[in-house]
């Protein structure tokens, strides 16, 4: 690269409005060749409304937009679009059924009546091989994980012809390892002369990879800098808008806890984990941490009903929980806050005070009568202590950006006041402002008489627990009292521990029935 080689990606003076929401006001973002360029800032910033700017998604009000010195290709040429710029989502932009090899090449098959299915396949995995990535041509998409359906999207990309990709929170749903594995990939691609644009809420991951960050607050551009001269404390004021302060994060105190509020005993779930003993008290909050494998987030979808396990019991508050049914899970007070808000979370047509009840319409009125003022006042509750972006209780959540439609979801089981809350990565796609409000909404939630489940491998979500059993390969491996080291907890995720019954806080041993909490040997 040279200093006179054009911008991968200019854009300037770029404003979108959706009605009364003004979304950009002034956009600008300049990529230079074989950069990694950060795009950051709050839920709601405009992150998303750039992006579908740049990938010609969404015609902007105004403003202009260059891609290596040649303007933007036309709306209505998709084709133009594909061999300029690609984005990767969080949802899928591929074909879940159809193939690797099918996917790749959509749109652009081989014309001719026959269709040659070997050589295509062959192509692709020529392709595949060429880019360094190791999946299978005739594997369907949905058969794919997140980080390998991700590495075909990049490649997809590239074989357009496209030299700058934009990864759209890329590693939300990836572990450690896939993180390690997806920056590999990117490092080797710049080496080759290819762009990215990064968003991530993970300011760490920023540090780690970008050369540049372009920082978006309310609609505007406030802060293009270079990533290694820019103090973490800057960048977190640049996209709050406050001055630099001490994180706030919500630090567990010594508290006492009550009655257990959830007890799982001999829980187990074929090829995933188990069994499983686990007891939530009033006043607390546990953390069960594990990479994305190490069945956590399966643990979590079995309390909440969405999977039925093989063996073992669920109650609340001394309650039996007929298994592997939400709507009893739902009725014994588990309230779950799930990890994909695309698949499990909303409905986009009714307002955000209608979402965030929906469970709740029952208790809202009498004899079935949903009062409005009421629903209001609980959704304006939630609106100023989730701090979600809204222009009010009545607005679609389709109006609301992902990250405050994930708060919405979260509101939505809070409704409920659950006996206990499960919640998975709860703070996923979240803002660094937002996760602490959101993580001191489920310390609250103990300190009112419930318990809490915290299901993720997010040092910051684990922190707000009281104490944290480490999974690996669906097997509670190590017990954390308040306290622990990231380095400790970390090598537990990753397996490189053994249990530590040593470490267990005395009053746990003793309330546990078994005096096991964990997995049998
Ligand atoms: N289709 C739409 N209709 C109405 N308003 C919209 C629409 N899309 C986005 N907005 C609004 O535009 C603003 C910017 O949203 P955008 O999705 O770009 O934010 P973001 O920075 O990507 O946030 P997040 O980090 O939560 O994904 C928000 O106030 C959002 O409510």
């Amino acid at each position: 690269m040279t200093a006179h080689e054009p911008a991968a990606v200019h854009a300037e003076g770029i404003v979108k409005r959706y009605g009364p929401t003004l979304a950009l006001d002034g956009a600008r973002l300049t990529v230079r060749p074989a950069e990694a360029h950060a795009l950051v800032g709050r839920n709601g910033a405009g992150k998303s409304t750039l992006v579908s700017v740049l990938t010609g998604l969404t015609r902007p009000d105004a403003g202009r937009v260059t891609f290596a010195g040649r303007p933007a290709p036309r709306f209505g040429d998709p084709a133009g679009w594909q061999r300029t710029v690609a984005c990767v989502h969080q949802k899928s932009m591929t074909v879940p059924e159809l193939t690797v090899a099918e996917n790749l090449f959509l749109g652009r098959l081989p014309g001719g009546r026959t269709l040659r299915w070997g050589a295509l396949r062959a192509r692709a995995g020529e392709l595949l091989a060429g880019y360094g990535v190791a999946v299978d041509p005739t594997a369907r998409i949905r058969e794919l994980d997140v980080e390998q359906r991700q590495f075909v999207e990049i490649a997809r990309a590239l074989s357009h012809g496209a030299r700058l990709i934009i990864l759209d929170e890329p590693t939300a749903r990836l572990d450690a390892a896939g993180i390690d594995r997806l920056f590999g990939k990117l490092r080797a691609l710049r080496a080759q002369g290819v762009a990215f644009v990064f968003i991530s809420h993970h300011l760490q991951e920023v540090y780690e990879l970008c050369d540049t960050v372009t920082v978006l607050r309310d609609a505007r551009p406030v802060l293009t800098a270079p990533v290694p001269d820019l103090p973490r404390d800057e960048l977190v004021a640049a996209m709050t808008g406050e001055a630099a302060t001490a994180a706030r994060r919500p630090r567990p105190a010594g508290r006492t806890t009550g009655a257990p509020v959830l007890r799982a005993e001999g829980l187990a779930l074929h090829g995933r984990f188990g069994p499983l003993d686990l007891t939530v008290r009033a006043g607390e909050v546990v953390g069960l941490a594990g990479a994305t494998a190490s069945g956590t987030t399966a643990i979590g979808e079995t309390l909440a009903g969405l999977r039925a396990p093989d063996a073992g019991r669920i109650s609340v508050r001394g309650r039996p929980v007929r298994t592997g049914s939400v709507p009893h899970a739902l009725a014994a007070g588990i309230g779950y806050i799930p990890e994909d808000r695309h698949r499990e979370g909303l409905v986009p047509g009714r307002s955000v005070a209608e979402n965030a009840t929906l469970t709740v319409a029952d208790q809202l009125g009498p004899l079935g009568t949903v009062l409005p003022a009421r629903t209001r006042a609980f959704a304006r509750r939630m609106i100023s202590d989730l701090d979600i972006r809204t222009t009010g209780p009545g607005q679609p959540v389709s109006g609301l950006s992902g990250g405050n439609q994930q708060k919405v979801v979260i509101a939505r089981a809070l409704a409920r006041r659950p006996a206990v809350l499960v919640a998975v990565r709860p703070t996923n796609g979240v803002d660094v402002r937002s996760k602490e409000a959101l993580l001191g909404v489920v310390r609250q939630v103990a300190d009112g008489g419930s318990g809490a489940l915290i299901v993720s491998d997010e040092l910051d979500d684990l922190r707000v627990c009281d104490r944290v059993l480490a999974v690996f390969h669906g097997r509670v491996t190590a017990h954390f009292p308040r306290g622990w080291r990231d380095h400790d907890l970390v090598a537990a995720m990753e397996g490189l521990a053994g249990d530590r019954p040593d470490e267990r806080p005395a009053g746990d041993r003793g309330d546990d029935p078994h005096g096991t909490e964990g997995t049998a040997p």
